[in-house]
C-alpha cells in the first residue's frame, strides 16, 4: 500500500518513521510520502488560504494549491469510463463519516490512499468535487470533537489502517484479541507479579484450563461492553426489555 499525505505541517508526520509503521516502511510493506502543500503555491508568501465567500470567521484553504497537489499525486486524467479510479482520497473532516475499525479494515485493502489534511475552516469545497473526477473520495471524521486540522486525525487513521496491512503486525493473532476488532471491548489483561499491592491475578488465568480462560475472557468482554459501550452490543446480547432475559 502507498500512502501520500498532503499537509502544511509535514514535520508533524516524522513520527511515522519510528513506530511499527517505520518497520513496515523499511520492509516495503508500506510506502509513505509526506508533501508540503506550499510546494504547489507560486506567490512569494506561499499563500494557502483566503477569506470565506459569504463572510464569517476564519479562513478557507484555497483550491489552486490543492488542485495542483492532487494532480501531481493522482495524475490529471479523469478515470476512464467504467475504470475504477485506483486511488482513494481521504479528507479528514468533522463533517465526514465516522472512522471505525470496520472502515479501517476496508481501507487496509486499498492500494493507494492520499490523505488531504485541511486546516483553518476547511478546504474550498470544489477541491473534493474536482478530486472525484479522477479518484474515489471519502470524507472521514475521527469523532465528534473539534481539532485544529486534519493531521491528528490522519495520523490516527494511518496507524489503524497500516497495522492491518498483511505482514505489518508480526503476529496476526494479536489483531483479533483487541477492542472493536470482534465487536466487543477487550477483556482485562494481567502479567507478573501474581500479587501486586494486595491485588491478585484472577485464579482462572493461572489454571491452565484454556476453555475456562476463553469463557472467562469472553464474559469479561461482554460485561465490560455492557457497562462502558452498550451501543456496541448486538441486539441478541441485550436482555429483552422488562424481562432481563437474553434473546435467542
Ligand atoms: N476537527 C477537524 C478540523 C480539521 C480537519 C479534521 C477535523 C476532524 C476530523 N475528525 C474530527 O475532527
Amino acid at each position: 500500500m502507498r500512502i501520500d499525505i498532503v499537509t502544511i505541517f509535514p514535520e508533524f508526520f516524522g513520527v511515522l518513521d519510528v513506530s511499527l509503521l517505520g518497520k513496515a516502511r523499511r520492509e516495503r510493506l508500506l510506502e509513505l510520502g509526506v508533501h508540503d502543500l506550499r510546494e504547489w503555491t507560486h506567490d512569494r508568501h506561499r499563500t494557502v488560504d483566503d477569506t470565506p465567500y459569504g463572510g464569517g470567521a476564519g479562513m478557507v484553504m484555497k483550491p489552486e494549491p490543492w488542485g495542483e497537489a492532487l494532480d501531481a499525486l493522482l495524475g490529471q486524467a479523469p478515470a476512464a469510463e467504467g475504470e475504477r479510479a485506483d486511488a482513494l482520497v481521504v479528507f479528514p473532516t468533522p463533517a465526514g463519516v465516522p472512522f471505525t475499525q470496520a472502515l479501517a479494515r476496508e481501507l487496509a485493502s486499498e492500494s493507494h490512499i492520499v490523505f488531504a489534511c485541511g486546516r483553518y475552516e476547511g478546504i474550498d469545497a470544489r477541491v473534493a468535487d474536482d478530486a472525484a473526477t479522477r479518484a474515489r473520495v471519502l470524507e472521514v471524521s475521527l469523532g465528534d470533537y473539534v481539532l485544529n486540522g486534519g493531521e491528528v486525525a490522519a495520523m490516527a487513521m494511518i496507524e489503524a489502517i497500516g497495522r492491518l496491512v498483511p505482514g505489518v503486525v508480526g503476529n496476526p493473532e494479536s489483531l483479533v484479541e483487541e477492542s472493536h476488532e470482534a465487536g466487543l471491548l477487550e477483556h482485562p489483561s494481567y502479567t507478573k507479579p501474581q500479587v501486586w499491592r494486595g491485588r491478585e491475578v484472577p485464579e482462572v488465568l493461572r489454571s491452565g484450563n484454556h476453555a475456562a480462560i476463553a469463557a472467562w475472557r469472553h464474559e469479561q468482554s461482554l460485561e465490560r461492553t455492557r457497562r462502558v459501550r452498550p451501543d456496541l452490543l448486538p441486539a441478541a446480547a441485550e436482555p429483552e426489555p422488562g424481562t432481563g432475559r437474553q434473546h435467542g
